[in-house]
């Protein structure tokens, strides 16, 4: 891809959104896919999307269509930005539709529930003879669509693609850094969902701000072990996708995995929320790293806290007085 390129964004949600309007900024013929025909059009009239990003003002010029084959049609790359829980469903029914040229690059950060696989594998299965890439980072939607800097992660295992699509997807408030840790930059989107909402939850149940930034840090911990454990670099959850997302998701209500946390720290009624994936994750997360002998307490806390097995006080009082140890 040289110059200006036809994107195609799969998913009509808050980040499928900002992303269209990132790229439409940054000059790209800009389609956009979305199930609701009211989404649509709202995106093409009002150039808003009222129900995910409020009042916030889109670029004109996105393309919004409920029609899958004229949004993908001729892409020369294409941004799945569906629910990791949907992605492979999703992308069953539309990847039909994909040129086999066009580059997948999947915007959903989770682990998938039944299977345990991540996004990339899920899409491997799905498209196997598709370019598969990944873009995470510390980004929250509504910063983005207002055109607010930010700076995220673009990764593919062939490096000529990795740095090409950073220079498509960089643009005059977003910047992306390339890496062809696939892996690693998948891990940690992943994961810092689930460590966001024990974030949210400590602070929620009245907890300080000391014990917030001991399960931030001692979750970093966990996710750079179950990262090099799954054969992703240090530098990579070392870098925007992980201790850069970590830092963002866990200590800011914008988040919805952190608010979602915060609501049950207050015993909230949890239904009706917006997405978190973090809940998805979290089970699936702490029965991966049960199984290959990983330490991770604090995400097996967070999976036993959502199942209703223990509660906030007793899962902290279970942290504090697990056995002494180096922090190496
Ligand atoms: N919102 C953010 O700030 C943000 C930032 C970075 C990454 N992400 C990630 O992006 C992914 C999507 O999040 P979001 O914030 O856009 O969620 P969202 O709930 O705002 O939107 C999800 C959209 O996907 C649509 N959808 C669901 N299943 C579908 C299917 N099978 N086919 C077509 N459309 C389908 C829904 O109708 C909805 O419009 C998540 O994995 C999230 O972690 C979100
Ligand atoms: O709202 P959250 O918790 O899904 O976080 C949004 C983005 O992933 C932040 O990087």
């Amino acid at each position: 891809m040289n110059g200006k390129s036809k994107i195609a964004v799969l998913g009509g949600g808050a980040w499928g959104t900002a992303l269209a309007a990132m790229t439409t900024t940054s000059g790209h013929e800009t389609w956009l896919y979305a199930r609701d025909r009211e989404t649509v059009r709202s995106l093409n009239e009002l150039h808003r999307n009222p129900h995910y990003l409020g009042d916030i003002e889109l670029p004109q010029g996105i393309c919004a269509s409920v029609d899958a084959k004229a949004v993908l049609e001729g892409a020369d790359a294409v941004l799945t930005v569906l629910p990791a829980q949907a992605m492979r469903d999703g992308l069953s029914a539309l990847g039909a539709f994909i040129p086999q040229s066009a580059p997948v690059i999947l915007c959903a950060k989770g682990i998938e529930r039944d299977t345990g696989r991540l996004m990339s594998e899920v899409v491997a299965e799905v498209l196997p003879d598709h370019t598969i890439a990944a873009l995470s980072g510390p980004s929250f939607a509504s910063d983005v669509a207002r055109g607010l800097p930010t700076a995220v992660t673009i990764a593919c295992e062939d490096a000529a693609i990795a740095d090409q699509l950073a220079v498509t997807f960089s643009g005059p408030a977003f910047r992306c850094y390339s890496t062809t840790d696939l892996k690693g930059v998948e891990i940690g989107g992943a994961l810092k969902n689930v460590l966001a909402i024990a974030a949210g939850a400590a602070i929620g149940r009245g907890y300080g701000a000391s014990a917030q930034a001991a399960l931030v840090t001692r979750g970093f911990a966990e996710l750079r072990r179950i990262a090099q454990a799954m054969g992703a670099r240090p530098e990579t959850i070392m870098g925007l996708s992980g201790l850069g997302d970590l830092m963002l998701t866990c200590s800011s209500a914008q988040s919805r995995n952190y608010s979602y946390g915060l609501a049950l720290g207050r015993g909230e009624d949890l239904a009706n929320r917006p997405l978190a994936e973090g809940v998805a994750t979290a089970p699936i997360a702490a029965e991966l790293c049960a199984r290959h002998a990983i330490a991770a307490p604090i995400i097996a806390a967070v999976a036993a806290l959502l199942a209703g097995k223990i509660t906030i006080d007793e899962a902290v009082t279970a942290l504090i007085n697990r056995p002494l140890k180096s922090e190496d």
